[in-house]
């Protein structure tokens, strides 16, 4: 079977800066890969020329969802990027604040809707079957992520943690095939992040989901990942299993760089 994600040899320059340098990454059905790195990596920059923010400088980027044809992506804007079910989190949460809860995950799912504008002003028959269905998903991922009870707040009343969560069920509303998350469990408390380590397991074994994730959090990439992939300075530096990677001297030697510099 052919990876649901294959990145081959992506460079990204921002003017004299090279940001990636060549990197490779695969993502096969149904894994969890964790892409770590000290800081300024090129950890986001990796995730935003696979989801359309920027058009890598050089390289591939190819998706085979499962049962599809494979698509080269390069150059695709991120609604299309979304579409094609590839759905992402940010560092820096992304919300609507001044939206509820469930309206954040609506808004998700109406990248799966087919009604026209004209249908929803009119609130033909179908448009209405629609928004009621759309009501019935956001509010079934709300449940999921633990978050049912304050589907009426404003998302800018939601603890820190579970406004992650919420930005999950949003990325989780456009029914992707791979789900990339950027640093889920930044400012959770363990207690937060042993309940998002559970929910990232399951939402792979329930949807069947592939997900790549940045994390910080070396305890949850060590006990959550199948495989991992090491950056530094832009390119990468090593992959492999928990285990191979906690052991490989490269890797330790970026880490221990970054702690005597801190
Ligand atoms: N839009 C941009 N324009 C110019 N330089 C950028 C831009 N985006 C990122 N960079 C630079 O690219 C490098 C990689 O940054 P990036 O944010 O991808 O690292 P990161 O591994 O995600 O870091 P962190 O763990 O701190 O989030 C940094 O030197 C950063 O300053």
């Amino acid at each position: 079977m052919k990876p649901v994600l294959d990145v081959q040899k992506i460079s990204m320059d921002f003017g004299g800066l090279r940001a990636l340098n060549e990197v490779d990454l695969v993502i096969n059905q149904g894994e969890i890969v964790a892409l770590i790195g000290p800081n300024g990596a090129g950890k986001t920059t990796f995730f935003n020329c696979v989801t359309g923010i920027y058009e890598p400088t050089e390289g591939s980027v190819m998706i085979t969802p499962p049962g599809k044809e494979s698509k080269r992506i390069n150059g695709l804007k991120p609604n299309q990027v979304t579409e094609l079910g590839m759905a992402r989190t940010f560092q820096n949460i992304r919300l609507f604040p001044s939206m509820t809860v469930l309206e954040n995950v609506m808004i998700g799912r109406h990248c799966r809707t087919k009604t026209s504008v004209f249908g929803a002003v009119l609130r033909t028959p179908r448009a209405r079957r629609e928004e009621e269905e759309v009501v019935d998903r956001s509010y079934a991922l709300l449940k999921r992520v633990g978050l049912g009870k304050y589907y009426s707040e404003l998302s800018s009343n939601l603890p820190y943690g579970a406004q992650r969560r919420l930005e999950i069920a949003r990325a989780m509303a456009t029914d992707p095939f791979l789900l990339l998350l950027d640093e889920p469990a930044a400012g959770m408390n363990p207690h937060e992040t042993e309940d998002l380590k559970r929910l990232v397991v399951r939402i792979r074994e329930e949807d069947k989901l592939s997900i790549l994730l940045i994390e910080h959090d070396m305890k949850m990439v060590m006990s959550l990942s199948d495989r991992i992939y090491v950056m530094e300075y832009g390119k990468k530096i090593a992959e492999g299993t928990p285990k191979e990677v906690r052991a490989n001297p490269r890797v330790i030697q970026a880490y221990l760089g970054e702690e005597e510099n801190a």
